[in-house]
């Protein structure tokens, strides 16, 4: 092994992303000791049946304890509580990072625990699946995807630039932005699908049971893509909704402004409108294939259960 970058990493939460941390750390050598910890003993026990670290606890204090990297993955309403508990116990020049999926949220939560001497730099990888739990992880999750810092003012330069190579290391391509846009943008491009996603799952789900049997025989098609956001953790999903509640709110109005007008077109039989409409939609899908960012979910962790065991 080529030296490693960190002496020790501590991962806080040991699910979906934590497990494919673990993972891709491993492959590459990216540290000597990695320090597991998570709330449920169950999903510990799971953890180092997977040999996930060097060592496990409960303690998520114990875990960070002389930790240079420390990196806190769990469900984004769970981030205060969790930088409470662990900010006495961080070692002075440590990297504190998150991988939340809303970060106005995250930093107002963590960021009163974290004493000056520790450099606390808010993240998020572009990048999971529907799935949840130790099982699910793989460590080619964050290939060629995005990972957004949105540093606080006065990060040091160093350390975000050691957290980025750790990021480039796991395989993806780095990107700053301030929270608020970050919250913004998130909102649009994975929040309101997963939203809408629950809310066609959910209607299909309330119709008569004779037409819920054709919902599930008949659903080898458009549906059968919505179903599958709409199997995303619902604690995670919870979270995301209560913690980027502005943005998201801003989003839903427009879009339901939007599919008042669809709908006005297609009442009206305003075929022009409807056409032109699903021409520049389908631009916007050839630019993201283009972009070489039309990744489907990969089959890594799909055999994996859908609801393991929870911390
Ligand atoms: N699932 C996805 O596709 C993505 C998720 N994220 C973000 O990553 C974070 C983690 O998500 P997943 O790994 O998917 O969730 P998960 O449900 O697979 O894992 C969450 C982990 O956190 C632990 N946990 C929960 N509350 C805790 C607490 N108070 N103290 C200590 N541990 C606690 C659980 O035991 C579990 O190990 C979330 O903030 C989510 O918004 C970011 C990118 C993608
Ligand atoms: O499963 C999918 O399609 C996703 O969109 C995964 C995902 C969920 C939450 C994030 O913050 C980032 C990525």
């Amino acid at each position: 092994m080529t030296s490693p970058m960190f002496e020790k990493i501590a991962l806080v939460g040991i699910g979906l992303i934590g497990s494919s941390l673990a993972r891709v750390i491993h492959r590459e050598g990216l540290a000597r000791h990695v320090a597991i910890s998570t709330r449920s003993e169950t999903t510990l026990a799971r953890a180092k049946e997977l040999g996930l670290g060097s060592s496990y606890t409960t303690d998520a204090k114990e875990a960070v304890r002389d930790a240079d990297l420390v990196i806190v993955s769990v469900p984004v309403g769970s981030s205060g509580e969790v930088a409470e508990e662990i900010a006495p116990a961080l070692k002075q020049g440590a990297i504190l990072t998150d991988v939340g999926s809303t970060k106005a949220s995250v930093i107002a939560q963590m960021q009163p625990h974290v004493s000056a001497g520790v450099h606390f730099i808010p993240g998020h990888p572009l990048a999971g699946t529907e799935k949840s739990g130790p099982d699910a992880g793989f460590a080619e999750l964050f290939e060629n995807r995005w990972c957004i810092f949105t540093p606080l003012p006065g990060t040091d330069p160093a350390a975000l630039e050691k957290l980025s190579e750790f990021w480039r290391r796991c395989g993806s391509n780095i990107d700053t932005m301030d929270p608020q846009h970050h919250d913004m943008t998130l909102a649009i491009v994975s929040h309101l699908p997963h939203i809408i996603a629950y809310n066609i799952v959910g209607t299909a789900d309330d119709l008569e049971s004779v037409t819920k049997s054709e919902v599930i025989k008949y659903s080898a098609s458009g549906f059968r893509d919505f179903t599958r956001l709409a199997a995303s953790d619902p604690t995670m999903w919870r979270d995301v909704c209560l913690h980027n509640k502005d943005a998201i709110l801003e989003m839903l109005a427009r879009f339901s402004e939007d599919l008042a007008s669809l709908q006005r077109a297609i009442r009206w039989g305003d075929g022009e409108k409807l056409f032109d409409l699903f021409t520049r939609t389908r631009a916007v899908r050839r630019s993201i294939i283009e972009a070489g960012q039309d990744i489907d979910v990969p089959d890594f962790g799909r055999q994996a259960v859908e609801h393991p065991a929870k911390g």
